[in-house]
């Protein structure tokens, strides 16, 4: 399964709303930090209102008891996919997964953050004090999801390959960080253009600036969509 994920990295509903109007189809789309924190969960009834599939990315990270908590309550919304972080520990996923489970939402995937693709190996070393590579740190954090039980991690494309084959075909990987040749990489350290997200297997790719940014936000979403799949 493959499907691209346009990030909605927009401040207000309005901006939302009329970023989504040029589109014709149902998209699969992406609800943040910058979006949900300044409009709150209502953000999340109107985009889903329009058909649109929600991947709520929130990055919970926390104990284990207030991030069951706050599953437990974000079931009410049925949303298609959920971020925490890895960082917080196997019994802080596996909380997740059970608050999900207890509030009723069995249907939403829960992913784990493993190292962000604005990460480099050398930062993580540094600012984070783990040694190793950056691929062996991804690694860790996949088994830890996947022994809680979560349905897969956020990556980078250049790892997707390996976390298949360690955590198998079923486990889902959601990466960022992708860019067409020529496109800005801004902030991100760890890129793949869509086509390379396609021979390493990734499930997802998520997508901001490329997109909405683009003059043609339909038209530069096209051309994600024809490359990736
Ligand atoms: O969880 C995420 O979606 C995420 C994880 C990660 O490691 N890197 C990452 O870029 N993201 C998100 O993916 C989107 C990428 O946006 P662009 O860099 O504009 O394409 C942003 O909304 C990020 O919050």
């Amino acid at each position: 399964m493959r499907q691209v994920i346009i990030a909605l990295d927009f401040p207000t509903l309005d901006k939302t709303l009329q970023f989504l109007s040029q589109f014709e189809q149902k998209l699969f789309v992406k609800i943040g930090m910058e979006l949900y924190l300044q409009n709150g969960p209502e953000i999340i009834q109107r985009v889903k209102a329009l058909g649109h599939q929600i991947f709520l990315d929130l990055k919970l990270h926390d104990i284990p008891n207030t991030v069951y908590g706050a599953c437990k309550g974000l079931a009410q919304f049925k949303v298609d996919l959920l971020t925490v972080h890895a960082a917080g520990g196997e019994k802080m996923l596996a909380a997740a997964k059970q608050g999900m489970l207890d509030g009723g939402s069995p249907e939403t995937k829960i992913i784990a953050i493993t190292q962000l693709t604005s990460t480099s190996q050398e930062q993580m070393q540094e600012e984070q004090g783990i040694t190793g590579t950056l691929e062996q740190s991804v690694e860790r954090y996949a088994l830890l999801a996947k022994n809680a039980q979560l349905d897969g991690v956020v990556c980078s494309v250049h790892e997707a390959q390996r976390i298949h084959q360690l955590c198998g075909e079923d486990f889902l990987t959601v990466t960022p960080g992708i860019r067409r040749e020529g496109d800005q990489t801004g902030d991100q350290q760890r890129v793949a253009t869509p086509s390379l997200a396609k021979a390493l297997g990734s499930n997802y790719i998520v997508v901001g600036r490329p997109i909405s940014q683009s003059e043609n936000p339909e038209q530069a979403y096209q051309d994600f969509v024809k490359n990736f799949n």
